[in-house]
């Protein structure tokens, strides 16, 4: 395959565009990946400041909120582990004085001639030893309280995320680790920055003379510093990122191809050795270009210079020492060298620490912020005022109108429209089949009837009234659809059934009535767990290191786990079909939505669809958007014919037939093929 190397080169700065006076774009090739990527340029006025003081405190409310909904959540648990923390910080700082201490009593005993005092350094010792056990003590327990506690705080956050997806739309890869990953930012952040303020008390309490501890906790602070400046960060910059090489593309889609939803299509085409074949030409053209994230990537690659730098100051804390030694050499002694060396290294490490929790902090606390914005995203539909049905409403049926409608679906061009410019009406009780080709604009009408998307041009009305003002609730609860794109849900077939009217989930003959009415009767007795099966259910099953077919013990376990219970397409439509069924016993039902709900259905299943969804109607509203003449279009009382998104023909069967134009030709097409055959 032939590869345009996009990229070849890390962090190529292409070009530089200012978008306006304050932001500056710059486009990044950083391997596979394109980013545009906003930086602002430093200004002292005060626009930015007041920006920058904004951002920080929105920002300082979001951890507030986090702490108190977290800490509500396990209190207890969080103290204890927030001790836990605080001691973890401490203990370096305590055993480190033990050690200065145990090597102050043996350099004193080895300058002295009463020799090393014994009991004092065996106490040390024991102190040591006593701390370190309470240590692993306080570890184990608190890992234990961190892991409930993490629990509690996911399933909290979990929940929070189930309902505002359902609700509002978002595109943003939220999940509930985020805010736990806050939160312990936060408290590692925290107990780091006591662990720093311990450990400039101990280094102060060891260089007691003049002003060395100052001086030496700044030489330490400064390869840190220099680290954090130099260090490249676009985590919390705005940026948009896009993966624009071809050969990484086309890795990734061959790649996909291993779902189990194509497993089949590649075995029957024996495409395997093709796939293999094209991915590796695709991965031998992409070459050496990085895959990491650019996110990784612009962060890693700091510059040399800064590198040489940090490495050079790295080494002041242990000059300025080695300097003191030899102008000062009685201000130092021995043990307080050693306890010095090791400090700046603790010091450097625990300093490079804050910059990373506060780095952290500062990421997670944005995206959190972004997660609790959630709660004031406006829905994709907008909620109308009105309640459904009102109360003068007498009848089963709706009336429903399209009037000067036109429509095209968000992200496709403007000019393609799913439907132009229509208009028609239904009476209420009236049941309308509609006929049309491909890509007509048949089931978008299903779509704008039942609200899941709104017009683009002209009105929807419902018992003349305009949709947009009812509450979805309200007239959703008054819908029944059955479309083919309907799933089955991750749970039993009983509920399956039963959502259609969850009111009556526990009515057990409800639910097999509306099984019977759906069809899926016989299907409900072939199964071992009948109504109580799951179809397709979550699970995580797998076998390490053992073959199915290796004929032991656990392969046998692992082929039990893996055995699933699977039903047809046709028997898949079936339990959907008994699931608006089941809906039909809710009284407020008022119109029916039937789209194509028969594809895999035998001829005899079908029929028997059709009557039983006929029968059920009772006087409410259906349509009914079918490619097959005959069993229903007899019936309707209109029948609407679609053609490029407009209404070609409208009027009943007999009419539509004696116009001689599209709907007769089409139902021509059908009907010649039986005759052909007789
Ligand atoms: N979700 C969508 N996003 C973008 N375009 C869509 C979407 N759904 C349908 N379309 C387009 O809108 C037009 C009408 O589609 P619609 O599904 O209403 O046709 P249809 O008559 O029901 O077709 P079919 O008989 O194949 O089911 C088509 O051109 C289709 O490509």
């Amino acid at each position: 395959m032939a590869s345009s190397k996009l990229g070849s080169a890390v962090n190529n700065r292409d070009k530089k565009s200012k978008s306006s006076s304050k932001t500056e774009i710059e486009t990044l090739q950083l391997g596979v990946f394109r980013v545009l990527l906003e930086k602002r340029v430093s200004s002292f006025f005060a626009p930015d400041f007041a920006e920058s003081v904004e951002a920080w405190r929105t920002g300082l409310n979001v951890l507030k909120r986090l702490v108190e909904d977290v800490i509500k959540l396990a209190p207890v648990m969080l103290s204890i582990m927030a001790f836990a923390k605080v001691w973890d910080s401490l203990e370096e700082v305590v055993l480190l004085g033990l050690e200065t201490r145990m090597l102050q009593i043996i350099e004193i005993g080895l300058s002295s001639k009463n020799g090393i005092e014994g009991q004092a350094l065996i106490m040390a010792v024991v102190a040591r030893m006593v701390i370190v056990m309470f240590s692993s003590l306080i570890d184990h327990w608190s890992r234990d309280m961190e892991s409930r506690a993490k629990t509690r705080v996911l399933h909290h956050y979990d929940d929070f995320l189930l309902v505002a997806r359902f609700h509002n739309r978002t595109d943003d890869h939220l999940n509930a680790t985020i805010p736990w990953n806050a939160f312990s930012a936060l408290l590692g952040l925290g107990t780091k920055l006591f662990a720093v303020a311990s450990q400039l008390g101990f280094m102060f309490h060891i260089v007691r003379s003049g002003n060395h501890g100052i001086i030496f906790a700044t030489l330490c602070l400064i390869k840190p510093v220099i680290g954090a400046f130099s260090s490249r960060n676009m985590w919390s910059m705005r940026r948009v990122v896009e993966a624009t090489n071809p050969d990484f593309l086309r890795m990734k889609s061959l790649k996909s191809l291993e779902s189990k939803e194509f497993r089949s299509d590649i075995l029957s085409g024996n495409l395997i050795q093709y796939i293999i074949t094209e991915f590796r030409n695709a991965r031998r053209s992409l070459g050496e270009i990085s895959m990491e994230s650019p996110e990784m990537q612009y962060y890693t690659k700091g510059t040399v210079i800064a590198g040489l730098i940090a490495g050079f100051v790295g080494d002041f804390p242990l000059m300025y020492y080695v300097a003191i030694s030899l102008l000062q050499p009685s201000s130092m002694s021995l043990s307080t060298i050693a306890s010095l060396q090791q400090s700046a290294i603790l010091l450097r490490w625990l300093f490079w620490n804050v910059f990373y929790q506060a780095n952290e902090l500062r990421q997670y606390t944005s995206r959190t912020q972004h997660l609790y914005d959630l709660e004031k995203t406006l829905p994709v539909i907008k909620e109308g005022d009105i309640s459904y049905p009102p109360e003068k409403h007498s009848g089963k049926g709706m009336a429903l109108e399209l009037k000067d409608v036109s429509f095209s679906y968000p992200g496709s061009k403007e000019d393609k429209k799913a439907l132009s410019d229509v208009s028609f009406r239904i009476e209420p009780g009236e049941l309308v089949v509609i006929v049309g080709a491909n890509g007509s604009g048949k089931s978008t009408f299903v779509k704008l009837l039942t609200r899941l998307y709104d017009v683009d041009v002209g009105t929807v009305f419902v018992d003349d009234e305009d949709i947009r003002r009812y509450k979805i609730h309200d007239l959703r609860k008054s819908i029944a659809t059955l479309t083919q794109e309907h799933l089955l849900f991750p749970l039993s077939i009983e509920e399956n059934i039963g959502l259609g009217y969850p009111e009556a989930m526990t009515n057990v003959d409800l639910i097999n009535k509306a099984a019977q009415m759906g069809g899926a009767e016989e299907i409900l007795d072939q199964l071992n767990n009948g109504a109580k099966t799951i179809l397709d259910p979550f699970s995580i099953q797998y076998g390490s290191r053992v073959e199915e077919n290796e004929g032991t013990e656990l392969s046998a376990a692992l082929k039990q786990l893996k055995k699933k219970v699977e039903v047809s397409g046709g028997e898949r439509q079936r339990l959907v079909a008994s699931r608006t069924f089941m809906r039909f016993n809710s009284e407020d039902i008022k119109f029916v939505a039937v789209d194509e709900p028969s594809s895999a259905l035998d001829p005899e299943g079908e029929l028997q669809l059709f009557n039983n969804l006929r029968e059920a109607r009772d006087g409410k509203t259906m349509i009914f958007v079918t490619h097959r003449f005959g069993h229903l279009t007899k019936y309707a009382d209109k029948i609407l014919c679609m053609k490029d998104g407009k209404v070609a023909e409208y009027g009943s069967h007999a009419e539509l037939l004696a116009k001689k134009g599209e709907y007769h030709k089409m139902y021509k097409i059908q009907a010649q093929a039986f005759e052909s055959l007789l």
